[in-house]
């Protein structure tokens, strides 16, 4: 929750080369993993001051996003505000945490955003920009990465990449491979995310191959929406996900950070990401620096729902306006 320790300051993942015996021998049982799904959907929550322990935990796990083509520096300004203080000051002080430096996990914007973001946040929070063509990735790879290289220089310490993802449809892995550890060149001593945009990869096969390709490319994180697919984050795609990172440990010892993103709008969803987490990864995969959750308006619904636990009631919505 509080950022005093930056993904810098963690061990990171180093690129392996492409194994495509191992790529081409993933199977996956997909009715398994919906029966999987439907019980961590079906599964009562956490309760009472569990409840709000555990969505005070998210507010530090949440990539606080505008990715609008209307942002202006005003609404990104607010956005930073927010991010750095998440909840009122009533309900900080009546749930007793006053003396805790609770923030968001990072601000993530666009390339021209990071300026304004920066001035804001003044380093107390890392900002993340979007890069590579975000949203379809289909920009000249010269382009991309100069994208990236830029947004490194501007003051981005995350930058999410989008895969190009024609190279998963036509089952090109080497290009996928090659892509993306320019990408990680790129980025330097900035981290990056791996977007793979699972709503257009057709099948789970193919979204446990890409995340296998680009770990092994040498992704800090993967990520698996932009928000502007017409399916984005889902429980069975985390699933399969999130295996596919613990797998990827098990093999060559490199801890591989998670973020759904996009059509994470509720409290109650960001408690199943969090329950999944730590039923498949373990508890220290429910720190900033191997998860963060995607989201615009998930923010909004946590502190409605933390200030039902405090008062007992929901206040109008304008009191909880977006940032
Ligand atoms: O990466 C984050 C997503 O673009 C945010 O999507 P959302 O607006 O559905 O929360």
């Amino acid at each position: 929750m509080s950022q005093d320790l930056h993904l810098a300051d963690f061990k990171r993942n180093e690129a392996v080369p492409l194994d495509l015996g191992w790529i081409n021998h993933i199977h996956i049982n997909k009715s398994a993993a919906d029966r999987r799904a439907a019980s961590l959907a079906n599964r009562r929550t956490v309760k009472k001051e569990y409840q709000a322990a555990w969505l005070v935990k998210a507010i530090g796990l949440i990539d606080l996003t505008t990715l609008s083509g209307d942002d202006t520096p005003g609404r990104v300004e607010r956005l930073c505000r927010k991010a750095m203080r998440p909840l009122r000051a009533d309900l900080v002080e009546a749930l007793g945490l006053s003396d805790y430096p609770l923030t968001t996990g990072a601000v993530c914007v666009y390339h021209e955003m990071i300026k304004p973001a920066g001035e804001v946040l003044q380093g107390r929070l890392p900002i993340a920009a979007v890069s590579t063509g975000f949203p379809a990735g289909l920009t000249s790879m010269e382009t991309k990465v100069r994208e990236i290289e830029l947004s490194v220089a501007a003051g981005a310490s995350e930058i999410d990449i989008v895969i190009t993802r024609q190279h998963v449809l036509t089952g090109n892995w080497q290009a996928l491979y090659d892509e993306m550890l320019a990408y990680r060149q790129a980025c330097g001593d900035a981290h990056v995310k791996a977007i793979l945009a699972t709503g257009e990869l057709v099948t789970l096969e193919n979204v446990a191959k890409a995340s296998w390709v680009c770990m092994m490319a040498g992704a800090d994180f993967i990520k698996t929406s932009t928000g502007k697919e017409p399916v984005n984050a889902t429980i069975p795609v985390s699933l399969t996900m999130v295996r596919a990172i613990r797998d990827y440990h098990e093999q060559t010892g490199f801890k591989i950070g998670y973020k759904p993103a996009g059509g994470v709008g509720t409290a109650k969803a960001a408690l199943q990401y969090l329950t999944l987490m730590k039923e498949e990864l373990g508890n220290e995969w429910l720190e900033p620096h191997l998860f963060r959750i995607g989201a615009s308006s998930l923010l909004t619904d946590i502190e409605r729902q933390l200030e039902h636990y405090v008062t007992g009631s929901y206040s109008a919505a304008h009191r909880h306006a977006q940032p």
